[in-house]
């Protein structure tokens, strides 16, 4: 007999809140942590959407409920998270991109992009955390951030940043939270087909370009990381703080 005994990958008695889950890569991730027993709530502002993607995880004998929150509200997000029970998971996957040459790029662009994927991520997973200490109680905080928060990419001078910041913020946080038992780690994927990213494959020639830089040879799926954000999440992954987890196909190996 085996000395070992395999770390769970289960996820069962644990409450996760998945930012942007309407729809997207929020939706497939939400759908991968009920999978593995989680208490999913999915949060979005469109609340038609989150509800019908709950709905239809609850005809499976999931575990679900939609969530409205507008994370560029902190104020209000912060109150709703206060409000719940301490969500032991957070996969803060809202963001965006406005894709432009940087000479070009607004304030209105920046700023945008910036609330959103910088100022809201990091009030969220504030707010998690806060709930999860007060509880005394472990967590795994996911952000998700991209393989340009760790290279350059043109038209992506704001989204760059943003995620760079992104990882910037998660490794500090890791360091605080540690003592708490609360793991932060990062997600970072190369082009996955999402409604985000959709109208950029439209063009055959940037879409010959990815698929130059994807060593793989293909775009990613959303189940591309859904085993990833169920690791991060489970005791399977518990000596993990601080780190990046890239799904990139090979993009940033060179
Ligand atoms: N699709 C990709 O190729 C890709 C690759 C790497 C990283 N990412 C990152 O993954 C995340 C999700 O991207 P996606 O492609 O699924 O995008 P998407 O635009 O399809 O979905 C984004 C989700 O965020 C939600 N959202 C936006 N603003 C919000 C707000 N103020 N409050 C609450 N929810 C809000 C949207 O409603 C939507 O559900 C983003 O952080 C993105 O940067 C995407
Ligand atoms: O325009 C972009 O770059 C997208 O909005 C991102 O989500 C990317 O798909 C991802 O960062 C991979 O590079």
């Amino acid at each position: 007999m085996s000395q070992f005994t395999t770390p769970s990958f289960r996820l069962d008695g644990r409450r996760a809140l998945v930012t942007g889950a309407g729809r997207g890569l929020g939706l497939g991730m939400a759908t991968a942590l009920a999978e593995a027993g989680a208490d999913v709530t999915l949060a979005a502002r469109t609340m038609d959407e989150v509800e019908a993607a709950a709905a239809s995880l609850r005809e499976r004998d999931l575990k679900a409920q939609a969530l409205w929150l507008d994370v560029m509200d902190v104020a209000g997000t912060q109150k709703a998270i206060g409000e719940q029970e301490p969500f032991h998971i957070l996969v803060n996957n809202a963001g965006t991109n406005r894709p432009a040459a940087f000479v070009d790029v607004t304030l209105e662009d920046f700023d945008a992009i910036f609330d959103l994927n910088v100022r809201a991520a990091y009030f969220v997973a504030q707010a998690v955390a806060r709930r999860l200490i007060d509880a005394k109680q472990p967590g795994s905080i996911i952000n998700i951030s991209s393989q340009m928060g760790h290279v350059g990419g043109a038209r992506r001078t704001v989204y760059c940043a943003s995620k760079h910041a992104m990882e910037g913020f998660t490794k500090a946080m890791a360091i605080e939270l540690a003592p708490h038992g609360v793991r932060v780690n990062t997600i970072g994927p190369t082009f996955i087909e999402t409604p985000l990213t959709k109208p950029f494959f439209e063009n055959k020639a940037f879409l010959d370009d990815t698929l130059k830089k994807i060593k793989l040879g293909r775009l990613g799926k959303i189940e591309d990381l859904m085993g990833a954000v169920v690791f991060l999440a489970a005791d399977a992954s518990g000596l993990m703080t601080g780190s990046s987890m890239l799904i990139d196909g090979g993009w940033t190996a060179d």
